[in-house]
């Protein structure tokens, strides 16, 4: 047999194994369908591009940004609110804590400035965004709300004006679509309880006396000794067309559905709607994804003690616990995918509506499914591969469409508009949910990643396997927060890289 010709063996091997992780165990593909919908929205995009030359510029600064902070899932681990195996989380806990978060880890948009906005004092200070939401959750369980156990959302214990208080504003504006959250959180409990929950789940109920351990983490955020407010600076990333010009109004990209609150401002892209069947409760991805164009930054604003340390403090030190028996469902909806990334991705959008991040454009159905990916995705970062986050096919999971990532990409020009596009998002006027320019958007954000991910692979082969598209995408979001933050979240495009390439 010469060199080139492939060993009949190996392949063998490989059939058997690709079969077997694609054959339908329990009825659930492991393929979710959603790079190949990508490429399908790509191919038949006219108001967004992807530039190659940008896109071989982009990845060759990423692959160098990355090597040089050894970006893995470590850095997961390493965001200050995130729950760690060092604290007192068991396994199952953190299983249960993501659950929540990307349950809720949507539109996190307000039309008011830095100070009015929606933001959460934790620890001395203030969070904003994606970062509001994980400190509601570590504030909860501080306050002895056992928030990120499923059982509880069903129980009598867990009535709205509990969940109101966990997830109360320091400023007058409540979290955005809170309602929304409630009600996909009391849906999730259900779902849980009727298909995954096990014997133990149906006996009694958990009361608020069986509540989790206080973590480590949160007595080591009481002494931090940084008492200025965490500004969420969140002026537009520069060169990005979807940043606002300051005295614009609010507009939209797409309008929320109209019961919604609040109209959200253009940014980049929705959470896509989804399969119109499931109300917007169960849905809340069709939520407007925007980016928050503020003026730049508020002053800070030092604070020594706020109340609600206040209570904190006094509430965790009359506060004693018992460990609660583990809500295992969520443990037993990851075992039911075998290890496989993908087929837990279609479990979520097969079970929770919620997670059915689903659309149509030019007349077929496609999946974006940025949630069920999310989660699988910091499932496996958080425990590093192991354990309930050991998956054999990550490499199949794709950059998640929200719309931060996009604002990256156009930032470092790997994305480009139409002009119709761009003045429609400039004067930020709004643009019905399920557009096909927001669908355009987040499809071709996922296609663009895979094509930056392609291209770091081919120039550096050593690249494969070590370099997925989770890693990027979680990279290009810290980045976006670096830079919003502005703490630098530059890009050092390499020399040779950025002459004019074939491609
Ligand atoms: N594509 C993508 N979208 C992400 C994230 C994250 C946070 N992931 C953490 C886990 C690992 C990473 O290192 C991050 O520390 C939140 N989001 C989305 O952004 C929006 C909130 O934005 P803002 O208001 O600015 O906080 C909202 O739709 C939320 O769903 C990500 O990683 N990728």
């Amino acid at each position: 047999m010469s060199d080139d010709e492939a060993d009949p063996e190996l392949l063998e091997l490989l059939r058997q194994s690709l079969f077997t992780a694609s054959v339908p165990h329990n009825g659930v593909s492991s393929n979710t369908g959603v790079l190949k919908d990508a490429e399908y929205i790509y191919n038949n995009s006219i108001d967004v591009a992807i530039g190659m030359h940008g896109t071989k510029a982009a990845a060759a600064g990423i692959y160098k940004a990355m090597q040089e902070r050894n970006y893995s899932t470590q850095a997961w681990s390493e965001h200050e609110l995130h729950p760690k195996l060092s604290e007192d989380f068991s396994e199952v806990d953190m299983v249960n804590f993501i659950f929540t978060m990307d349950l809720l880890n949507f539109s996190f948009w307000s039309a008011l400035d830095e100070t009015e906005r929606f933001q959460v004092e934790y620890q001395g200070r203030r969070w904003t965004g994606y970062n509001s939401l994980v400190a509601c959750l570590r504030r909860g369980l501080d306050e002895g709300i056992p928030i990120t156990t499923p059982r509880y959302w069903r129980s009598p214990e867990c009535t709205d004006e509990a969940l109101h208080k966990v997830f109360r504003s320091t400023t007058e504006e409540s979290m955005p679509m809170l309602q929304e959250r409630l009600a996909v959180l009391r849906e999730a409990a259900a779902i849980l309880h009727e298909s995954f929950a096990d014997d133990d789940d149906l006996e009694g109920e958990i009361t608020t006396k069986e509540l989790p351990i206080r973590t480590r983490a949160s007595e080591a955020l009481d002494s931090t000794t940084d008492t200025t407010i965490e500004h969420d600076k969140t002026h537009a990333v520069a060169m990005d067309e979807f940043t606002v010009p300051e005295s614009s109004g609010a507009a939209t990209l797409t309008n929320r559905p109209v019961d919604a609150d609040v109209v959200a401002p253009v940014d980049t892209v929705n959470e896509s709607p989804i399969d119109t069947t499931t109300t917007k409760a169960q849905n809340p991805d069709r939520a407007d994804e925007a980016d928050q164009h503020q003026s730049p930054p508020a002053p800070d604003l030092s604070i020594t003690k706020s109340e609600d340390n206040d209570e904190i403090s006094t509430q965790h030190e009359a506060f004693t616990s018992s460990p609660p028996r583990p809500d295992m469902s969520v443990v037993r909806l990851i075992g039911e995918a075998n290890r496989s990334a993908g087929k837990l991705v279609n479990l979520l959008a097969k079970h929770f509506p919620c997670f059915r991040d689903e659309t149509r454009f030019d007349g077929r159905k496609v999946r974006l499914l940025k949630r069920a990916q999310i989660f699988v995705a910091d499932l496996w970062a958080a425990l590093n591969g192991t354990g309930h986050g050991e998956f054999n096919d990550i490499d199949n999971l794709t950059m998640f469409a929200d719309y931060r990532v996009p604002q990256m990409l156009h930032s470092l020009g790997v994305l480009s508009y139409s002009p119709t596009l761009l003045y429609r998002l400039r004067d930020r006027k709004e643009i019905p949910s399920g557009h096909s320019w927001e669908v355009q958007l987040r499809g071709c954000s996922i296609w663009a990643v895979e094509l930056i991910r392609r291209d770091i692979v081919r120039e550096h082969p050593e690249a494969e396997g070590k370099v997925n598209a989770v890693l990027i995408d979680f990279f290009l979001y810290d980045l976006a927060k670096e830079r919003e933050k502005g703490m630098g979240g530059e890009l050092e495009i390499p020399h040779h890289r950025t002459r004019s390439m074939w491609y």
